[in-house]
């Protein structure tokens, strides 16, 4: 299994190393697993446990106060499924794992996906809001709690720091608020066929509700029989252009994966003017590439 793993696009981050240890253990794990999907699952499962990552516990923090993690995951034969907006599941990968494989849809949403989980045995009570988050949170001066006010609050805050995910370049200008890059995803395969992951706890201070790229098929995530994608940085834009699409669509028409990354991410700017990164897996390389002040990414093979 050939596995490629990334830790999420944005400013430069803190604890670099501890970071770097942590994915390339995922990918580690992701590599000895026996399909695909399973070294996705695998590989992420790792990351939403680590609070350094914003998936799982240590998640973006919405405008009300509460994290709600988001995840798609996809094979290569087209089978996909996605869960968003879950209060208390760390592990949104296998949420849409679910869905992909035990329900006929693509996306399901909010407390229904936390009942999903509940049924099929996935934790829904973790405590996802870190210390520090809470912290920085409530030194925010949060608003009242109608959706009004909360769009009144964000206005000045969601993507507006210098240490968040549409930060693009190194060091913006912005103020700290609270970072909310490092969403994490993987790609893998056995040689034969392909799986993409990724999974999030969206952007800090967005609006109760807000769901990003993350769970939305194409844009956070793609996989097609050339090759799988995952992305990551300013959802809203994601979005817009299909980042993980584009990038499986230059491998359907001949590119490398390395090359592949580039041309998505160059068409991603030239459209945007925002922030990202995405991983690409084919069939012989892995590729990545971030117009953002940094990504980590690890390649693991086990064969
Ligand atoms: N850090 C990220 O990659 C955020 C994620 N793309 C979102 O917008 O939800």
């Amino acid at each position: 299994m050939r596995v490629i793993v990334h830790g999420g696009a944005g400013s430069t981050p803190e604890e670099p190393d501890e970071r770097q240890a942590v994915l390339d253990e995922a990918a580690a794990v992701g590599a000895a697993s026996p399909e695909p999907i399973d070294a996705v699952e695998a590989a992420v499962r790792v990351l939403e446990s680590d609070e350094r990552f914003n998936a799982g516990v240590g998640g973006a923090v919405q405008a009300d106060g509460i994290v709600r993690t988001d995840a798609g995951v996809m094979r290569s034969d087209r089978e996909v499924g996605a869960a968003c907006s879950m209060p208390g599941v760390e592990h949104a990968v296998s949420v849409a794992r679910i869905v992909l494989e035990a329900t006929p849809h693509v996306l399901v949403s909010g407390v229904h996906a936390v009942d999903l989980a509940a049924d099929f045995g996935v934790g829904t009570e973790a405590e996802l809001l870190t210390a520090d988050k809470r912290e920085s949170y409530q030194s925010e001066d949060p608003p009242a709690g109608s959706p009004r006010d909360q769009i009144a609050w964000l206005a000045s805050r969601f993507g507006a720091g210098d240490d968040q995910a549409g930060e693009h370049g190194e060091g913006g200008s912005g103020p700290t608020h609270a970072p909310d890059h490092d969403t994490v995803g993987a790609v893998a395969s056995d040689g034969e066929t392909f799986a993409a992951a990724t999974s999030t706890g969206g952007r800090s201070y967005a609006l109760a509700g807000r769901v990003g790229d993350v769970p939305q098929v194409g844009s956070g995530f793609y996989c097609t029989p050339a090759g799988g994608a995952s992305a990551t940085g300013a959802g809203e834009d994601i979005a817009r252009v299909t980042l993980s699409r584009r990038a499986t669509d230059f491998l359907e028409e001949g590119l490398g994966a390395q090359e592949a990354a580039d041309r998505a991410i160059e068409e991603f700017e030239e459209l945007t003017g925002s922030g990202a990164g995405v991983i690409v897996l084919d069939g012989s390389e892995a590729g990545s590439a971030f117009n953002t002040g940094g990504m980590q990414t690890s390649v693991a093979v086990d064969r």
